[in-house]
Order: C-alpha cells, then sequence, then structure tokens
C-alpha cells in the first residue's frame, strides 16, 4: 500500500549551541511538489534549520522522510536524498572534476544512475548556464564566486539522487539574468515528475520568492516562526 506520510516531516525541531538558542521548536510538513521558500534576517537561522534537516547539525526533535528516521536509510544515503547545498562550497583542494570523479565513488551514489530520468549530467547543465568545460578542471580556488556556485549547484542537481533539495541561496552570486535560468531549470525539474520531488529555498531577494515559491515560511532571531503560509 502507498505510504501517506508527508515527503519530509519537521517534528519540533530545535537546535542550540552553547547558551544560545539558534532554531526553536520548528515544525512543519513539506510534501511533493512544493518549493518553500524561506526568509528572515541575516542571523535568524536559515542555514542552521536547512543542516538540522540534511543531519548535518545536532538538533532536537524530528526528522522523517517519507515517515522514517535518517538513521533508518543510513546518514550517507539520507544526505543524498535529502541534499544540502552551501551558498559557497567549502575550501575544497584541487578541482571540480577531481571532486566529481570522487563523489561518483560513494556508496550511497551507487545504484541510483541506473534508476535515474534523463537529466542532464552536471558538466553540460552548468555549461548551459554559462559555465565553460574548461573550468572544470581549474583549481577551486581560482574559481570566481558565480562559477563556483554554478558547479556545485549543477552537482547537487545533475547528479541523480536529491529528492529535496535545500537550498541555501543558491543565485546571490548570480547576475540576475543568469538567476532567472537556473530558477526556470530548477522549477522545471521538480514538475518533471523525475527524482526530485520539493525543494525548500533560501533567499533574501523578494522578486525570486515571489517567482519560485510555492510556499513561504519566515524566520525571526532565535530560530523562531514568525511567518507561515496557512498550510504549513
Ligand atoms: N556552529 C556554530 N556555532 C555557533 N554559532 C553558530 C554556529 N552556526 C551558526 N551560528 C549562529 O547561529 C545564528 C544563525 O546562523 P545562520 O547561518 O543559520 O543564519 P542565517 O539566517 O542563515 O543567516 P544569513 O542570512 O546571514 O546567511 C547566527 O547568529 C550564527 O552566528
Amino acid at each position: 500500500m502507498a505510504s501517506t506520510a508527508p515527503l519530509l516531516s519537521v517534528k519540533d525541531i530545535a537546535c542550540v549551541y552553547g547558551k544560545k538558542t539558534l532554531i526553536s521548536e520548528i515544525s512543519f510538513d513539506l510534501n511533493e511538489g512544493d518549493c518553500l521558500v524561506l526568509v528572515g534576517k541575516s542571523g535568524s537561522g536559515k542555514s542552521t534549520l536547512l543542516k538540522c534537516l540534511a543531519h548535518l547539525n545536532v538538533y532536537n526533535g524530528e526528522v522523517l522522510l517519507r515517515g522514517k528516521k535518517p538513521l533508518d536509510y543510513g546518514i550517507p544515503k539520507y544526505r543524498t536524498m535529502v541534499q544540502y547545498v552551501p551558498q559557497r562550497p567549502s575550501m575544497l583542494p584541487s578541482t571540480p572534476r577531481a571532486f566529481l570523479t570522487t563523489i561518483m565513488t560513494f556508496k550511497s551514489r551507487q545504484g541510483i544512475e541506473e534508476h535515474s530520468s534523463k537529466t542532464d549530467g552536471p558538466i553540460e547543465l552548468a555549461e548551459s548556464w554559462g559555465v565553460d568545460s574548461a573550468t572544470w578542471d581549474r583549481n577551486w580556488s581560482s574559481l570566481s564566486g558565480g562559477e563556483a556556485q554554478r558547479v556545485s549547484l549543477a552537482m547537487a542537481v545533475g547528479i541523480p539522487g536529491a529528492e529535496v533539495l535545500l537550498l541555501d541561496e543558491p543565485t546571490s552570486a548570480l547576475d540576475e539574468d543568469t538567476s532567472i535560468l537556473v530558477e526556470k531549470y530548477l522549477m522545471g525539474l521538480l514538475h518533471s515528475h523525475q527524482t526530485l520531488k520539493a525543494i525548500i529555498w533560501i533567499t533574501h531577494s523578494q522578486a525570486q520568492e515571489t517567482r519560485v515559491g510555492t510556499r513561504h515560511l519566515s524566520l525571526e532571531r532565535g530560530g523562531r516562526l514568525s511567518h507561515a503560509d496557512a498550510d504549513v
């Protein structure tokens, strides 16, 4: 029998660092087809919340993917399925191509490729967003912010496996035309009934929020929900 559990169920998530509360008991369900835009002032806890959802931060409360805990999937596999894409890649050694080769060997990725449909590969995808294929053979440290951002995003999207994408200001380093190109691709992928089922998208741009958001959630300082759509 098909599961009736929400795609992602977030229950009373809280995150405390020392005496500081970063996230305060946040609950919502994410359903298939949602592009939930997460907004709030700098430091309100948006990135922290996404990292909790990807099981990259220690948190209290519960996150369930189709009714199952991250541990039931195995954490590496869960992090592939509920994938956090940072605003910028942290300091990585060597080149994007070497990094791509390494992640393709991860056990959590194996078996996914055969089941995937016709998404572009990461290099072709980045090229369609204006990143020359030679960029993949340059050192990460020599890439511009916008190049690094598009390459990272192309890897997250162009290697199938993510059912939920957690995007942390994915176009913050891009010009408006390129941002719109990336937005259109992501929204097309979300609506194409392939592996990707939902997106949570952090942005500081009201125009972008309006273009991509199907639902909206806003945080205030201390990681409290200050506004949520009626159905959140
Ligand atoms: N590992 C950590 N240790 C201590 N404090 C942290 C840690 N990570 C985040 N914080 C603090 O938690 C708060 C929320 O940070 P977070 O990065 O989640 O905010 P944000 O809403 O994503 O901000 P921005 O819009 O500027 O990216 C900030 O005050 C930040 O300094």
